[in-house]
């Protein structure tokens, strides 16, 4: 399914050599992605993945690319590019841009306990400061702005209480974004989408981040808020479960301590996070793109998310030290 472009063992064999891992020696499609095509590559110097990319071109991908590589070398757990002998890390094969990437260890945590969170929650933190020196700067292309064209495009999909409800967000967030407290949060390049099936563990080890392709600039605790969204709640009612934020936000707060307007932007963060993704799955659920052979995410699921953090008390960021 996620094989869009086929990549035979003779079409790697040729491709590789301009690369210093040895012959190929296998190729192996992957049926888990959704946006381009992957595929585990095994070669004399051992296992990668290779991406196709589908949709992003030449020009978009060095930011992605080259953040990971920017964090890869200062010891974040990222999948690291594969340059080629003239130093490229994005090249043409079967006419999309492809690369190679380091293959990182184990399996996604479809049921992360506390001490999963705080792994997550340090690694998180440490390539916000890691990223902080990256030179491209892209704004997260998933931002205020993106909402704002979205909202009206998907409201009149929704019923009228639902459309309030929607509008009265908007609201918030608009608010929230042009008051004093807004532009002291701290911000970066951040992942945006650090969803549970984002991150690989062997037990209880994080072995990396994956799926970039949502990154770009925002504040480090919207990055945050996405993650605590996903990772501490119960799936079926999308309450957040108390013991997993804990361990994810001290986790978080021992490599980076939240500063005074990060705790009180904290509410408003976790709403902003529960919005984006409700209008994105909006969007994927009515707008579905031409030839789209995914079933989409549901988007009600982000909207019980977002009621719960509207109506609902969160667990306080931690406290200076
Ligand atoms: N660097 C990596 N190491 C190990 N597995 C990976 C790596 N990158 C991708 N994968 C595997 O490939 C699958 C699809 O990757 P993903 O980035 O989610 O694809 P897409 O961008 O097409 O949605 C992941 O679920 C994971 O199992
Ligand atoms: N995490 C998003 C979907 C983003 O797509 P991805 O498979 O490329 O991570 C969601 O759950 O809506």
């Amino acid at each position: 399914m996620a094989v869009f472009t086929p990549v035979s063992l003779d079409d790697l064999s040729g491709w590789i050599t301009q690369f210093s891992l040895g012959k190929a020696l296998a190729v192996k499609g992957i049926s888990s992605g959704i946006e381009n095509s992957n595929f585990f590559i095994t070669t004399e110097s051992g296992e990668y993945v290779l991406t196709l990319f589908e949709k992003l071109s030449f020009e978009q991908l060095p930011f992605y690319l080259e953040l990971m590589r920017h964090l890869a070398q200062r010891n974040v757990l990222v999948p690291a590019p594969i340059p080629n002998r003239s130093g490229s890390i994005i090249n043409a094969l079967n006419g999309k841009p492809a690369s190679i990437v380091t293959k990182l260890e184990g399996a996604y945590q479809p049921k992360p306990e506390p001490v999963h969170c705080a792994e997550v929650g340090a690694m998180l933190a440490k390539m916000h400061l890691a990223a902080q020196d990256f030179g491209i700067r892209q704004p997260n292309l998933r931002g205020l702005p993106w909402w704002r064209e979205t909202a009206p495009v998907v409201l009149p999909y929704l019923d009228a209480g639902t459309q309030q409800m929607l509008r009265a967000e908007m609201q918030f967030q608009e608010d929230f974004a042009a008051s004093e407290i807004y532009p002291q949060l701290p911000n970066g390049p951040v992942h945006a989408d650090l969803f549970r099936d984002n991150a690989m563990f062997v037990g209880t080890r994080l072995t990396g981040f994956f799926d970039f392709y949502f990154a770009g600039c925002d504040t480090w605790l919207f990055d945050l808020a996405v993650t605590v969204n996903d990772w501490c709640i119960d799936l079926a009612t999308g309450a957040l479960d108390v013991a997993r934020v804990q361990a994810m936000l001290d986790a978080y707060h021992a490599v980076r301590p939240f500063g005074a307007a990060e705790q009180q932007a904290w509410s408003a963060m976790l709403r902003a996070a529960a919005l984006r993704f409700w209008l994105s799955r909006l969007y994927d659920f009515y707008l579905p793109r031409a030839a789209e052979m995914l079933t989409p995410h549901d988007p009600t699921h982000f909207e019980r998310i977002l009621r719960l953090r509207v109506n609902g008390a969160v667990p306080p960021l931690p406290g200076p030290n």
